[in-house]
């Protein structure tokens, strides 16, 4: 229950020793808050007692709001109490947004502070493991067998499928974090699915319910300094002892999402001879002696832990092969699609938080007299977005479907248009975060404050251009793939 006031009571609350004003119809006492404002104490000593909605839209976004409510909300005037009920009640009837109802209170006010600390509190996996969100983005089917709590949403197990991955992906990414959402979900979800898919009994048991639980992290190793997109070159090699029991890892990794805090690495390793023919996947735990990781500097996904890995002789049981001896490179190829579905989801949201936020903008943006929204310019800017946003989205769904009603070899059938339609999605999202910069002008170059995410997303676009399927190999994969299934079906070439 909030405390409601009439604005006579609030215009008494108008000097330093107690200055209290209304923003959206909401009281604040920001009589402490007075020397911390950034903004700086005059601007709000000269609305005090008054509601100064207009003033602080003109310079904030509403996530400031949600997150120093706590430190500073005292209460409503009068009548507004009903009015934001029945908007409670509104939301909870809206379908979208509520199938991941907590990314606007528990993530998005502290998503500049998590990227700047380069850092996810554990609460917050722990959370997402409680809600189910985090066996969620691990592909259909939904695991019951491993998942520690119940799926949500009145979902059906039998029911779960890449639809739903798309929702929860689609909702997380309107923090407009490639950071978090990397670090809380992305790596999961392509370290873990192949465990689950070809890992022993033992190892899924050990592994996975933890990982959903939140209460341990797992990355995918497989890129080295020496192996990028050319996977069947990697070096890191693994020794099986004489006994036969154990493997002896020794090789780098690179680039690695959430090796930083990783407990465990799934991890391409080398077991034959070159190329494709000689790769395994295996598991390797942080507690085995001579497994070392750093923090990389990368130009974005701060907090979502990127990693250097040094394997020095890392005694690894032979139990924790994944798969069979040397048909690693199939399990690797396997997961590519999913990897991909998550980047192309993330990169056209991400795309539309660009949209979002430049429309909201120019909405109240003026310069020269008028509105950035009355320029035609700007209009031009926000067309061409929304064209690439939609018609990337309807492809997305296209694929999405098929996925669930093509037949048993869906996944590698669609691996031409998924290669084609991450080109899509990430040029869409690149277009999205020039012109919404453009469109933000300065404060798309400073981090924080109202261009926030604007300036973390057009520093995070190149992650989703290049991992995944660099976007040259993407092309080329999307034509090689639809001539190879046209051979197939008989065509002459
Ligand atoms: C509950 C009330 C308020 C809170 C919690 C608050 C918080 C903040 C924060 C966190 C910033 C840093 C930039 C950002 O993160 O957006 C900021 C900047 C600023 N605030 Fe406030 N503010 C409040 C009210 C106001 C009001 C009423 C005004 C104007 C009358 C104002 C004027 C400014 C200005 C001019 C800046 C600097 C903007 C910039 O750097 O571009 N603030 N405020």
């Amino acid at each position: 229950m909030i405390r409601s006031f009439t604005v006579d009571e609030v215009v008494q609350h108008n000097t330093e020793n107690l200055i209290w004003i209304i923003i959206h119809n909401k009281v604040y006492d920001v009589t402490n808050f007075l020397n911390k404002h950034p903004g700086g104490k005059k601007v709000l000593l000269k609305v005090a007692g008054s509601d100064a909605t207009k003033q602080f839209d003109n310079f904030h976004s509403l996530e400031v709001l949600k997150k120093y409510s706590p430190q500073l909300l005292i209460g409503e005037i009068g009548s507004a109490q009903a009015e934001s009920e029945k908007e409670e009640v509104a939301g909870a009837e809206s379908p979208f947004g509520d199938f991941v109802p907590q990314v606007e209170k528990e993530i998005m006010p502290y998503t500049f502070e998590w990227d700047e600390a380069k850092k996810i509190p554990r609460k917050l996996f722990i959370k997402a493991g409680k809600a189910g969100i985090l066996p969620g983005i691990c592909g259909s089917p939904w695991p019951s067998k491993y998942a520690p709590y119940p799926l949500f949403g009145g979902v059906k197990p039998e029911e779960f499928d890449y639809f739903h991955v798309f929702i929860i992906l689609d909702e997380l990414a309107r923090c407009g974090s490639g950071g978090i959402l990397w670090g809380l979900v992305g790596s999961l979800g392509i370290s873990l699915p192949p465990i689950i898919k070809f890992g022993s009994d033992e190892l899924k048991q050990r592994v996975a319910p933890e990982c959903y639980a939140g209460i341990k992290n797992i990355c995918l190793a497989i890129t080295e300094p020496y192996a990028g997109s050319d996977v069947a070159n990697i070096r890191t090699e693994a020794k099986l002892t004489d006994d036969g029991n154990y493997y002896i890892v020794n090789g780098e990794k690179k680039w690695i999402t959430n090796g930083v805090f990783a407990n465990y690495f799934t991890t391409a390793v080398r077991t034959g001879g070159p190329g494709m023919g000689g790769i395994s996947l295996l598991l390797i735990e942080r507690s085995m002696p001579g497994v070392k990781s750093y923090q990389m500097q990368c130009s974005g996904l701060w907090a979502s832990g990127t990693a250097y890995i040094r394997f020095e002789d890392v005694k690894v049981p032979k139990s924790n092969l994944i798969g069979k001896e040397n048909s690693g490179f199939k399990c690797i190829m396997n997961n590519f699609n999913q990897e991909r579905l998550g980047l192309i989801i993330q990169a056209n949201r991400f795309a539309r938080v660009c949209y979002e936020d430049a429309m909201k903008y120019a909405n109240k943006r003026k310069t020269f007299n008028k509105k950035l929204i009355e320029q035609p310019v700007i209009r031009s800017k926000l067309a061409h977005m929304a064209r690439e946003i939609e018609a990337t989205h309807a492809w997305l769904e296209t694929i999405l479907y098929q996925t669930r009603f093509m037949e048993e070899d869906a996944m590698i059938r669609l691996s031409g248009p998924i290669a084609l339609l991450k080109v899509q999605a990430t040029k869409t999202f690149e277009f999205c975060a020039r012109e919404a910069s453009q469109i933000f002008g300065g404060l798309s170059y400073s981090r924080g404050g109202q261009g926030e995410k604007i300036e973390r997303l057009s520093r995070e676009v190149r992650a989703f251009i290049i991992p995944g399927g660099s976007e040259e190999i993407m092309l080329d994969l999307g034509i090689r793939q639809s001539l190879k299934i046209a051979q197939f079906a008989g065509a002459k070439l």
